[in-house]
């Protein structure tokens, strides 16, 4: 099978994206990490743009062993020098020299004619070769430029010297069909182009930046170049993890072989996530959150029946741990009924019947339901007319200058008469809490409290969770309303209602929910 090598420019174009600046320190424990993947050829920067990057090209080139380091450079020999001052003391030193060949950037942004580009470029290269033992030329913004230049420059840097030659779709405008037709052209025209490893570089303008690459192997391209998540100037570059794993997960189509270590590409999409403070997209292919989780009904059910009923690669193979089937309003009772098993809970049928019903209340209101949701849902004892005490009213007395004081009436269901005490505390949650003490009677701990919002905006439901102990039992609670204070209170008093229950049972009594005493 063919092998295509893997360039990879996170540090050097993906740096480019606005808002990110790496470090030497950063730029090294990426290219390491860029390394344990596989990398074949490294950008470390641009050692010419300032001091910093020169040091960072150079201590990546230090660190790195067995990936090639290529710093870029513009057709000038100011910026060539600085690549080789920076890549002096590499293991496996390259430069990656560039300049544009488009109409456009000819008359807008060089202000060249197409000699002159011609002539620049073939100084540059061969500058360049005596430096370095690996050039790489690129004709930025060849996907607009006339396929019959791009033939004459390739004519001229390849006796120059050139080992590489890229043909970047600098602003993401080509379809994958032309992109694909300028590497046949160039193959069928360019006389020495058997000397040169032609290399695909696109960016994501029009969302086809990856689409583009792998039609540029489909035409024969023998170096890929992207940036780990896709991140880059602009819209990005290709997301070199997507174009790996379509080339491993299709390789029947393909035929391709890369030698990545695809095991360490998640861990890569994390440390570059972190260290350039652009978080990954949960729908992000292969790496993103969700690019393994099943949410609806059918298919988690296919997955559980197998997994290639809804997964084409496993997660496993990118590093990622196993599948997740996420528990939401889309669940059907196979998911249900397998989370809980996985919970090790076992369960009559009829039980997980009753239970689906209030799991799907529960998933109309909260955008995921949690493992401690489900706890909450299969421990719920309490509900409707089996509880022992239900809020009536809850009123707080609150001022930043004065105590906290909170009022609170329950109705006992088996005194059958309503309650009402009041308590002062630290705060306005402390102060119903104490209330719901004294008007329950129960010696209970808080062990623990949390809040989170149900839906977004400002009528979003609050939702708390306690976590009491009593004795040697512990259990959750839960409350959901508007009000947040509202909502603890609703929280405590489930969480007391079942703790009473569980002292009730074991004391082997039998308390009705309608007797009194
Ligand atoms: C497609 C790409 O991603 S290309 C890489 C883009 N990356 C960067 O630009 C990041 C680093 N760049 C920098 O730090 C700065 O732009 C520097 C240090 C390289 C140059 O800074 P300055 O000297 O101030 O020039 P400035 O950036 O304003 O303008 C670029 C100049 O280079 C010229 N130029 C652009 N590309 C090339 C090239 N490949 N070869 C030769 N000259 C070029 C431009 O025509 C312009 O020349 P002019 O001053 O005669 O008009
Ligand atoms: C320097 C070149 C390869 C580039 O980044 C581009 O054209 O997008």
């Amino acid at each position: 099978m063919r092998r295509v090598q893997f360039f990879d420019t996170t540090l050097r174009d993906g740096e480019q994206s606005p808002g990110v600046n790496l470090n030497a320190e950063e730029k090294v424990a990426i290219a390491l990490q860029l390394e344990r993947l596989g990398i074949h050829v490294l950008e470390a920067g641009f050692a010419a743009a300032s001091p910093g990057d020169l040091e960072a090209v150079r201590q990546v080139g230090e660190a790195v062993k067995e990936a090639t380091v290529v710093s870029l450079a513009r057709a000038v020999p100011g910026d060539i020098e600085k690549a080789r001052e920076a890549l002096r003391g590499a293991e496996n030193p390259g430069i990656h020299v560039f300049l544009a060949t488009s109409p456009i950037h000819r008359k807008y942004k060089l202000n060249m004619t197409r000699e002159q580009v011609l002539e620049k470029a073939e100084n540059a290269v061969r500058l360049a070769k005596k430096y370095f033992p690996h050039v790489e030329f690129s004709m930025e913004d060849g996907g607009r430029t006339e396929k019959e230049f791009l033939c004459q420059v390739a004519e001229r840097v390849i006796p120059a010297g050139a080992d590489v030659l890229n043909v970047p779709d600098t602003v993401g405008y080509l379809t994958p069909a032309e992109y694909g037709e300028i590497f046949r052209y160039l193959k069928e025209r360019v006389r020495g182009i058997e000397k040169v490893k032609l290399s695909a570089h696109c960016h994501d303008d029009l969302g086809m930046a990856v689409a583009n690459t792998l039609a540029a192997i489909e035409a024969g391209v023998e170096q890929v170049e992207g940036a780990i998540n896709g991140i880059g100037e602009r819209a990005g570059n290709t997301a070199l993890e997507e174009v790996a794993m379509a080339l491993a997960t299709r390789e029947d189509h393909y035929q391709v072989v890369t030698g990545l270590n695809l095991r360490e590409i998640a861990k890569t999409s994390r440390m570059v996530s972190k260290l350039t403070g652009m978080p990954v997209p949960g729908n992000k292919a292969v790496v993103g959150a969700n690019a393994f989780a099943h949410e609806s009904g059918i298919h988690q059910d296919g997955m559980l029946k197998n997994s290639s009923t809804y997964e084409i690669m496993r997660p496993e193979t990118v590093g990622l741990e196993a599948t997740q089937l996420v528990l939401g309003k889309h669940s059907g009772r196979h998911a249900f009924r397998d989370k809980l098993s996985e919970m090790g809970y076992r369960l009559p049928e009829e039980k997980i019947d009753s239970l689906f019903i209030r799991f799907k209340e529960l998933a109309d209101r909260k955008k995921r339901v949690e493992e401690e949701d489900l706890v909450s849902l299969v421990e719920e004892k309490w509900g409707g007319e089996e509880e022992i005490f239900t809020l009536e009213t809850v009123q707080l007395s609150y001022g930043n200058r004065s105590v906290p004081t909170a009022s609170v009436r329950v109705f006992d269901l088996r005194r059958r008469r309503a309650l009402e005490e009041a308590a002062c505390g630290n705060g306005s949650v402390d102060a119903i809490f104490k209330a719901i003490d004294r008007v329950t009677g129960e010696v209970v701990h808080l062990e623990d409290y949390k809040i989170a919002s149900v839906t977004h905006g400002k009528d979003a439901l609050g939702e708390v969770f306690v976590k009491l102990r009593q004795g040697d039992s512990t259990v959750q609670g839960r409350g959901v309303s508007t009000d947040v204070l509202e909502a603890s209170a609703r929280a405590y008093i489930h969480a007391v209602n079942r703790l009473a229950g569980r002292l009730v049972e074991r004391k082997g009594e039998t308390v009705p929910a309608s007797s009194g005493s």
